[in-house]
């Protein structure tokens, strides 16, 4: 029996858990009716408190926002106790892994990232909204290394727009501007534009500009606003750090400014696209036409209920058609069996999200009329014809190409798995075996070793991590690792995070498969976790002859 029997009946399946956060788990799954993967933020409406408003303000932004460097919302699911926010799934990893894997980036790929952001940000201003928490955690990457930015909960949108002051101290220490720490009056567009200089510099210099584990030390240094400009950096990017760094928000360069900075258009001949974005709002005759066979219902009809954009099941099956458009994926909606389930695309509409207290007669009035619409189907589709039928597809533009090299090498690979692979992982703590790898999936935060042996690995995994003071516990081939802190006199969770021994499929002719590690960060500090997995990448390349 699923745990969360509501996003099944509502269309989902529920893969493993792909992050959790100060607000509950992110967990992977797949939309049944277009197959594609999204990423579920599961919250406990009960355990919220007072963090509900930041919920609402997230869902909120998030609905009135679309930008390819943002990360797309496609449904909200409100039950009693829980609140499902369904987004797209960003398959590449925190933009802080990138960091970890290289120690720092180059300047032309932190310009690269670096315009993706400068593009998000310059869209949320212009549409009246700060963000006021970015970081590099908070940026998420996508299987193309498309930037996206998540975590829209400290945003802010000032009812006289973005030239009005905001008083509310938010956001992470370390990339807090100085106005922010000092609690008086900001502008949210001047305490970003600091912050994405704390990442310009993280992605540079692969360290923060302003660090200490003493939070006074900290907010003295980010008051000063010194910084070691390291001798790698160009000419060109300590001018812009330092302009962007700068502690007289009114001397803080501006983001038409930023825009326009002759390091930003390096190598690229032009600065980085402000265009409106809102290409997911146009009208797609083709996915319209997709969804109409589907319920047999006119492809206009359909359009105006879409177009209200309410983030239902009716939004989350438009925009993941598009989705699949957009990467050439057929168009086609898969039927479910029939048996007593409802067809997705008729659920239950989202209850309105609602502060303990606040209701009154109005509010009930809409929640019974809410019942009502419970048991009225949104889309009345036919779908008692074929059971297992498919919908007539649709060739996309562009198909993708298994027979070019790239598809050729990666079938091939995909067969070594698939021989080396008993059917599926067995992820119990006695799990003998450990995952062999999907290359063509599970790119990211890996690093493979010179040892053949997993279980030596493994050995040798726990040993570091002692020598750290990390506490380990091990269940089959994954390592969970939690660091502590005393924070007057009361042990505090500093850092949780695993490592996972896997097999990636070798390309030799022995096919002897390589011996990986997989690493993924759970909660806590990010530069405390980034020395963590340095040691840990340093290890991998000599753990063959570190002594038992
Ligand atoms: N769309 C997504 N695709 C893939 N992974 C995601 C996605 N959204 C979130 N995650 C993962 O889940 C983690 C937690 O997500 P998020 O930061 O949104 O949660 P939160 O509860 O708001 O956290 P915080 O306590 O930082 O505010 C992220 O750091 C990321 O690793």
């Amino acid at each position: 029996m699923s745990r969360y029997p509501t996003l099944r009946s509502c269309g989902y399946e529920l893969d493993r858990t792909i992050g959790t956060g100060g607000f509950g788990k992110v967990k992977l799954a797949t939309h049944t009716l277009t197959g594609e993967k999204v990423a579920i933020k599961i919250m406990d409406k009960t355990k919220l408190g007072k963090d509900l408003p930041r919920v609402k303000l997230e869902i909120s932004a998030l609905k009135n926002l679309s930008h390819p460097n943002i990360c797309k919302l496609y449904q909200v699911i409100e039950t009693e106790s829980h609140c499902y926010v369904v987004m797209e799934y960003c398959s590449g990893g925190e933009l802080f892994d990138h960091i970890v894997e290289k120690s720092r980036l180059s300047e032309m790929e932190s310009r690269m990232f670096f315009r993706q952001i400068i593009s998000a940000v310059s869209y949320l201003h212009d549409n009246g909204y700060a963000h006021r928490d970015l970081k590099p955690e908070n940026v998420l990457l996508d299987r193309e290394q498309n930037l996206k930015i998540i975590d829209f909960g400290l945003c802010a949108k000032p009812q006289g727009g973005m030239d009005s002051l905001l008083l509310t101290s938010c956001g992470s220490p370390t990339y807090a501007a100085p106005e922010l720490i000092q609690g008086v009056k900001y502008h949210g567009s001047e305490v970003d534009i600091w912050s994405m200089g704390v990442i310009l510099y993280a992605l540079l210099c692969g360290c923060l500009p302003f660090e200490s584990d003493n939070i006074d030390e900290l907010f003295k240094k980010i008051l000063k606003g010194k910084y070691i400009e390291p001798g790698w950096l160009s000419s060109g990017s300590k001018r812009l750090l330092r302009r962007m760094l700068c502690v007289d928000p009114l001397k803080r360069i501006r983001i038409s400014e930023l825009i326009n900075d002759p390091w930003i258009s390096l190598g690229f001949g032009c600065p980085p696209s402000t265009k409106n974005h809102n290409v997911d709002r146009c009208k797609d005759t083709e996915c319209l036409e997709v969804i109409s066979q589907y319920c047999e219902i006119d492809k206009e009809i359909i359009w105006s209920r879409i177009s209200k954009w309410k983030y239902d099941s009716e939004t989350a099956t438009y925009l993941l058609l598009l989705n699949k458009k957009k990467y050439g994926a057929p168009l086609v909606l898969k039927k479910k069996e029939v048996s007593n389930q409802q067809p997705e695309l008729i659920i239950k509409r989202p209850v309105a999200l609602h502060t303990p207290g606040s209701e009154n007669r109005r509010v009930v009035g809409r929640a019974v009329r809410r019942k009502i619409d419970e048991v009225t189907p949104t889309i009345p589709a036919k779908i008692k014809r074929n059971t297992n039928a498919e919908t007539p597809q649709v060739q996309p533009p562009c198909s993708s190409n298994l027979s070019s090299p790239a598809g050729k090498l990666i079938s091939g690979l995909d067969r070594v798995r698939k021989a080396l692979t008993p059917r599926r992982r067995i992820s119990t703590p006695t799990q003998k075996q450990p995952e062999i790898l999907n290359i063509k999936k599970d790119l990211c935060n890996i690093s493979t070793t010179v040892c053949k042996d997993p279980e030596k690995v493994m050995n040798q995994l726990e040993k570091v991590l002692a020598m750290r003071n990390v506490i380990c516990s091990r269940k089959g081939f994954v390592l969970r690792g939690k660091l502590k802190s005393d924070v007057a006199g009361k042990e505090k969770l500093k850092l949780s995070f695993e490592l996972e021994i896997c097999l990636v499929p070798s390309m030799n002719k022995e096919n002897v498969p390589v011996v990986a590690i997989k690493r993924k960060r759970l909660k806590g500090d990010s530069w405390m976790y980034k020395k963590i997995c340095e040691e840990i990448l340093n290890f991998t390349g000599k753990c063959e002859t570190i002594p038992e």
